[in-house]
């Protein structure tokens, strides 16, 4: 926090951002930097963030680990020799000391792992932690920095171009679908997970994709599958040495494990990964109360409500310490990266929907016929059929009914879909069961939805008023 960062950024109730001087932020450095001056050798990134040549970063990644260097040469975008020897100063640097701890005594820590971002130095530094995510998801906070106030939205979410140039977007939380989504064998490949929105169209901040590999199968996830090859960093796996294979299916040492590989390895992806003005948004939510219909078309007021709330559950292996699946709100799906208020945010994509006449539209990836426990998860086969729907405009035209409670209109029929399963009562064996998960997710909405009763979303004051009145109603 500085004089300017005080004013500018989200901070209190509710925001991602934790309070630090600068005079810590420089211990911490200092630390770091020691610690990496004592090895024999670093390994040092010069790299790109965002495929739009106009709005390209410089970051430098200084790291001990080669493990982390390869990470970010295939999460950042690579740059050729040329631009790499016409590099010049970067526009931020990263110390990735994560091997060594900070010191618990120093000011503001409450553990031995900390990450700490200075806008004003343009550096981050991480102390204690080696989840090599920090460093992607650390820069795409600079991003949701960087981007607003060059009038780009930032978005975290997955980005696919079907052959006539229609662009998605793919919201949601870590587990609900961006990356499985947006990876799809009949369309171009803009990116997996972040993303920014200019008067230009779409582009991706990154070079490549970090896809979850936990019960991988060339069946279900060939795209995915086939980009595990040599180059690709594979976090958290067991592997067999006898048969030299990897055991996907082995959740020994985490359930989150991970495949992070370059984009090209993708067969179809969009190089530059860069596209038109979206057509549709999707919104993801892993309900694993199983009470969210599988589909449901948003009409603005209700995607801003739903982008606002940022609605999935938690299920085993998403965070540490989940062992049953809890309702989780994260803000324009994403309150851990934001920097400044969600309203902010959410004005922009109202505003660049609305004048792209983009549609929203709300997919439930997770259970059905009952809760976490008792129904399933919907079927990823399903889940295409319905995105399918979406792309090809088919959806659009459908036949819809509303829902009560959450006044959600659902279509009677998807082609490929089993009709019963749109309607997520008709799978619930006990009705009342269901009614009561349906009035309690509902609850959880509004109960979350207060923090953001005080606020205006942008200057259309209508649609505020729309928005408010867009969630549960019982
Ligand atoms: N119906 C479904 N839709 C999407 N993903 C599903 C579905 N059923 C199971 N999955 C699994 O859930 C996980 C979704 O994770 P991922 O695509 O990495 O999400 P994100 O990128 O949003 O974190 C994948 O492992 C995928 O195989
Ligand atoms: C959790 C992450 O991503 P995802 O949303 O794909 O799970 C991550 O990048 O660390
Ligand atoms: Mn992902």
């Amino acid at each position: 926090m500085d004089d300017t960062t005080q004013n500018e950024l989200w901070w209190g109730r509710g925001s991602p951002n934790i309070e630090m001087d600068e005079h810590t932020f420089l211990v911490n450095r200092e630390r770091a930097v020691d610690y990496l001056n004592s090895l024999d050798k670093v390994f040092v990134n010069d790299q790109f963030l965002n495929w739009d040549p106009q709005n390209r970063i410089k970051v430098r990644i200084v790291s001990a680990r080669a493990y982390h260097s390869l990470f970010m040469h295939n999460m950042c975008i690579r740059p050729t020799d040329e631009e790499l020897e016409n590099f010049g100063t970067p526009d931020f640097t990263i110390y990735n000391a994560g091997q060594f701890p900070c010191n618990r005594y120093t000011h503001y820590m409450t553990s031995s792992t900390s990450i700490d971002l200075n806008l004003a130095r343009k550096e981050m530094v991480i102390l204690g932690t080696q989840y090599a995510g920090e460093m992607k998801k650390g820069l795409f906070s600079v991003m949701h920095y960087l981007m607003p106030k060059r009038q780009i939205l930032s978005l975290h979410s997955g980005c696919n171009m079907g052959i006539d140039g229609d662009v998605a977007l793919f919201f949601g939380l870590s587990g609900t679908g961006k990356t499985t989504l947006s990876t799809d064998h009949n369309r171009y490949l803009i990116g997996d997970d972040e993303h920014c929105w200019s008067d230009y169209g779409v582009s991706n901040i990154e070079g490549g994709c970090y896809a979850k590999c936990i019960d991988l199968s060339r069946e279900k996830e060939p795209d995915i599958w086939n980009a595990i090859k040599f180059g690709t960093v594979l976090e958290n796996v067991v592997f067999d040495e006898h048969i030299r294979e990897v055991e996907y299916g082995d959740k020994s040492v985490t359930e989150n494990t991970r495949a992070a590989y370059p984009i090209e390895y993708i067969p179809n992806a969009k190089l530059p990964c860069i596209g038109p003005h979206p057509k549709n948004v999707i919104l993801l939510a892993c309900d694993a109360f199983g009470v969210l219909p599988p589909v449901s078309k948003l009409n603005l007021a209700q995607t801003m409500y739903h982008f606002i709330s940022g609605y999935t559950a938690l299920v085993a292996g998403t965070e540490d310490g989940i062992k049953e699946p809890t309702a989780t709100f994260s803000a324009c799906f994403g309150a851990a990266f934001i920097m400044l208020h969600p309203t902010k945010y959410a004005a922009m994509l109202a505003e660049k929907m609305q004048k792209h006449g983009a549609t929203g539209w709300l997919v439930n990836t997770g259970w059905s016929g009952g809760s976490y426990g008792s129904g399933n998860r919907i079927k990823l086969a399903y889940t295409r059929k319905i995105i399918d729907a979406i792309h090809s405009g088919s959806l659009l035209n459908a036949t819809y009914e509303k829902t009560d409670v959450f006044g959600l209109e659902i279509p009677t029929e998807i082609e490929g879909v089993p009709s019963e399963i749109l309607r997520p009562e008709n799978t619930w064996g006990d009705k009342k069961a269901y009614k009561s998960t349906l009035l309690k997710l509902g609850g959880l909405f509004k109960n979350n939805f207060e923090t953001f009763t005080n606020y205006k979303i942008g200057k259309d004051t209508k649609l505020t008023q729309e928005i408010l009145a867009a969630g549960p109603n019982f």
